[in-house]
């Protein structure tokens, strides 16, 4: 029997059709990505490809890697030398062996999102931008769409004719790709607008890499945007041979420029392609499947399919509503300790997807209570921490010292002197020269007005060249530990008094094993090769192979992964789908949270649990939130359905007390936001991690407690003002048991029922 054998006829279709266009549209766990694996096996195996010469793009490095080593499994020998890489990376390698064709050094640097900002601020600065009115990171971000759309600086402008707003944002992007260029950086989605660019100005690199990949494969391909599309349309532009696979059902990036056009205009680019869709589920229950099928079917703008299983109905789907978020996190730390116990799955079988990184807080908490090994994906990234930053500021200083931003993050860090006013006269030498800071910092006799410090920068200078001289000879292990030896930097932090001290040295030496497995794993690699891999490092990647620990993530994260066990929490209108989603009354961005529904529910294989909260603490503000509206698009006889569980009475006494009851229930938006108000002694358990239990509970009915309540000066008609909800008119106003009860409709947020002295309004 043949590998082949296990695929049914479609998906065989998929992997034999290896010449052309091939377009593989189908829903969840539908085999789409083993299709892919199969394809890549039967190339080399059976026509005889070289591995050289195919090219498999995914969506994350975590994809990546499985697929990977699904491929391995298959093949065996051969398949590393596979190009599955994700799309960041596949343009790093391009560019970091031709970027000097388009005038950057080959050792150019990956900006991140706090360098990005560093940037931005400073030509705010320069371009008198009033911040408040046009924040930086709007301004980044609509330069990162224009760019997921491949639109210049220059097409930008002549986009922003008469329209302020945009001039200046123009203004900005062309500011922000000098700044990068002269630190000789590159952003995330520049790696891939510049890989564009290089292929369609360069005919030899076009036709090099053209002959190179000459099967081209694309996972997720609903989530690429029109310049990854652009990419890969060039890379297969001779060969014609590439497969894509994809479900638009699926399509949750489009906040990130995913362009589901280019699912639907497939069959324009390619009119010759070939068409294949799978409608066997091999991955889920019955009960599971069907539960995504039904609230999938509520999107309007979708091609319709559905999806069937032969496996049995399996387990209902579980839903459990709880008073509050951390009874809540019990459940679930309960539910997978009673699994491991009574041998329903191990840990590692399990995974708890929620809307947004925050939510991970209040379950991690309760794991580390009960003892669960567990392993939250994202979050603060490794790499995002401040003493991760200064060391690699340290090594990209010394790999690339035209980094202005890197040198300057380092120049006084440990302190050695260095001051602002220093900084900024090194800073006008090089402008005026046009160099980079560190250039600058080597010419220090020629900077006026420089005086004592000069000795100080010099002291630099030749610090940096002693590294330089030496990395060659001793290694990367040999260089860090140099660093942070001549640096002082870990002794600095021993002889501290930050609290988080003891931290950052484990941080530090956990960055020194990282630096010490890479150069083992690849002999003897340069320093810049170790800076890219960590610029590209993807939060999913903190996630070691092979350990038995509970995975937490976005639902983001988990797309196209799969677990025996799932876990939805967070099921709550306002949380999921979320709030700005509601009030936007955007239809289409429902529709893209639906999306995202039915990737979750669609990761489960055997079992999936929902749970929500009705009361949740979400930025220091209680949330009252009905049951998300996904939940109920699930047919009743597919869940157990449970009464809501409570063990804390009080707060159903507070919502008789205060008139919530019902109200949450019948509206699907929170119906009331309160923000508790505090005095210093109240202060303690908003903050501390200890009484989880008591935290809402006690905010909300302390807070109350506190309020005295007079009348407002304010009445029914009265237009007020809300520093979240904006402008709208008070349609009631009555007294309740310790304040007012106002209620406000909204301009652009709908109807609030607040009590006067938190909502804080304000008359117009
Ligand atoms: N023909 C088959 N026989 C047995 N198992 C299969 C078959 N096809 C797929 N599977 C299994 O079904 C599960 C889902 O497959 P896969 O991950 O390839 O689906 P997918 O369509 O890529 O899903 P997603 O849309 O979530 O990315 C996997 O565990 C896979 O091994
Ligand atoms: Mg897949």
């Amino acid at each position: 029997m043949s590998i082949y054998d296990t695929l049914n006829e479609e998906q065989k279709k998929g992997v034999f059709t290896t010449q052309g266009p091939v377009l593989l549209l189908a829903g969840a766990g539908s085999g789409k990505t083993r299709v892919l694996t199969h394809r890549i096996a039967y190339l080399i195996e059976e026509l005889g490809v070289s591995p050289w010469n195919i090219m498999a793009i995914t969506f994350t490095n975590k994809a990546a890697g499985e697929m990977k080593e699904r491929v391995e499994h298959l093949v065996g020998m051969g398949a590393e030398s596979i190009w599955v890489t994700t799309f960041h990376s596949t343009c790093v390698r391009i560019l970091h062996r031709y970027a000097d064709r388009l005038g950057y050094d080959n050792h150019f640097t990956i900006y991140d999102t706090d360098d990005q900002k560093s940037v931005m601020k400073d030509i705010c600065k320069r371009l008198q931008i009033d911040t408040k009115l046009l924040k930086e990171r709007s301004i980044l971000s609509a330069i990162s769409s224009a760019k997921d759309e491949l639109i210049s600086p220059k097409e930008y402008e002549l986009n922003a004719m008469g329209d302020f707003r945009k001039q200046k944002i123009a203004q900005a992007y062309n500011e922000y790709q000098e700044a990068l260029r002269k630190s000789n950086a590159m952003d995330f989605d520049d790696l891939i607008v510049k890989a564009v660019e290089l292929l369609k100005a360069d005919r030899e690199v076009l036709e090099n890499y053209q002959k190179r990949f000459k099967y081209i494969m694309v996972d997720e391909y609903q989530d690429t945007n029109t310049a990854q599309f652009e990419l890969v349309r060039l890379l297969a532009d001779a060969s014609h041979n590439l497969c894509v696979v994809g479900d638009d059902d699926q399509s949750i990036y489009k906040f990130r420029g995913a362009n589901i056009r280019n699912i639907l205009d497939f069959e324009k680019v390619y009119p010759e392609a070939a068409v294949i869709r799978l409608e066997q589920n091999y991955r889920s229950t019955k009960n599971v499947l069907d539960a995504a099928n039904a609230v999938i079917r509520n999107n309007k703008g979708r091609k319709s399919k559905t999806l069937w299983t032969d496996k049995g109905s399996g387990n209902p789907v579980h839903f459990r509503q709880f008073d509050q978020a951390y009874e809540e996190a019990e459940f679930i730390a309960d539910d997978v300790v009673r699994k491991k116990r009574e041998g329903i799955a191990d840990y590692g079988d399990c995974a708890v997807l929620y809307r947004t990184n925050a939510q991970a807080r209040l379950i991690e908490e309760r794991f580390v209570v009960e003892g669960i090994p567990y392993k939250v994906v994202g979050g603060i990234n490794f790499y995002a921490r401040r003493e991760i930053k200064d060391l690699l500021a340290y090594l990209k200083t010394i790999d690339n010292g035209r980094d202005d931003l890197a040198v300057k993050r380092i120049i006084n860090v440990p302190k050695r002197g260095i001051g602002a006013a220093t900084i900024a006269k090194v800073q006008n030498y090089a402008d005026i020269h046009e160099m980079s800071f560190y250039d600058a910092l080597c010419q220090v006799d020629d900077i006026p007005g420089i005086g004592k410090s000069a000795s100080r920068l010099d002291a630099f200078v030749t610090m940096i060249q002693s590294f330089r001289s030496k990395v060659e000879y001793y290694g990367l292990e040999g260089l860090i530990k140099d660093v942070i030896e001549t640096t002082g930097y870990v002794s600095e932090l021993e002889a501290s008094d930050d609290e988080d001290a003891e931290d950052r040295i484990e941080n530090i030496d956990e960055l020194i094993s990282k630096m010490v497995s890479f150069e083992t794993a690849h002999g003897e690699p340069t320093l810049g090769e170790f800076l890219e891999e960590v610029a590209l490092v993807a939060d999913i990647d903190n996630v070691e192979a092979g350990n038995n620990k509970v995975l937490l993530m976005t639902l983001h994260s988990a797309k196209g992964l799969e677990f025996p066990h799932i876990y939805l929490a967070g099921m709550e209108d306002g949380v999921f789908p979320s709030y700005m989603t509601i009030v936007s009354d955007d239809p289409d961005e429902i529709e893209e949270e639906r999306r995202l529904a039915y990737v979750g529910i669609t990761r489960a294989k055997e079992d999936l649990t929902l749970s929500c909260a009705r009361m949740r603490m979400i930025r220091g503000e209680t949330q009252i939130n009905a049951v998300s509206r996904f939940v109920g698009e699930i047919p009743q006889e597919l869940m157990d359905n449970r009464a809501p569980v409570s063990r804390y009475r009080v707060m159903q006494q507070n919502e008789e007390e205060y008139g919530f009851a019902g109200k949450s229930e019948s509206t699907y938006r929170p119906v009331a936001t309160l923000k508790p108000r505090r005095t210093a002694a109240e202060n303690k358990p908003f903050i501390a991690g200890g009484g989880l239990g008591s935290l809402a509970v006690a905010g909300i009915s302390k807070g109350v407690g506190a309020v005295t309540g007079g009348k407002p000066d304010y009445d029914v008609g009265d237009r007020v003002k809300h520093v979240k909800y904006g402008e709208g008119t008070v349609t009631g106003l009555e007294p309740g048991p310790r304040d007012y009860k106002v209620t406000v409709d909204f301009d652009n947020a709908g109807q609030k029922i607040m009590y006067a002295a938190f909502a804080k309004l304000e008359r117009i």
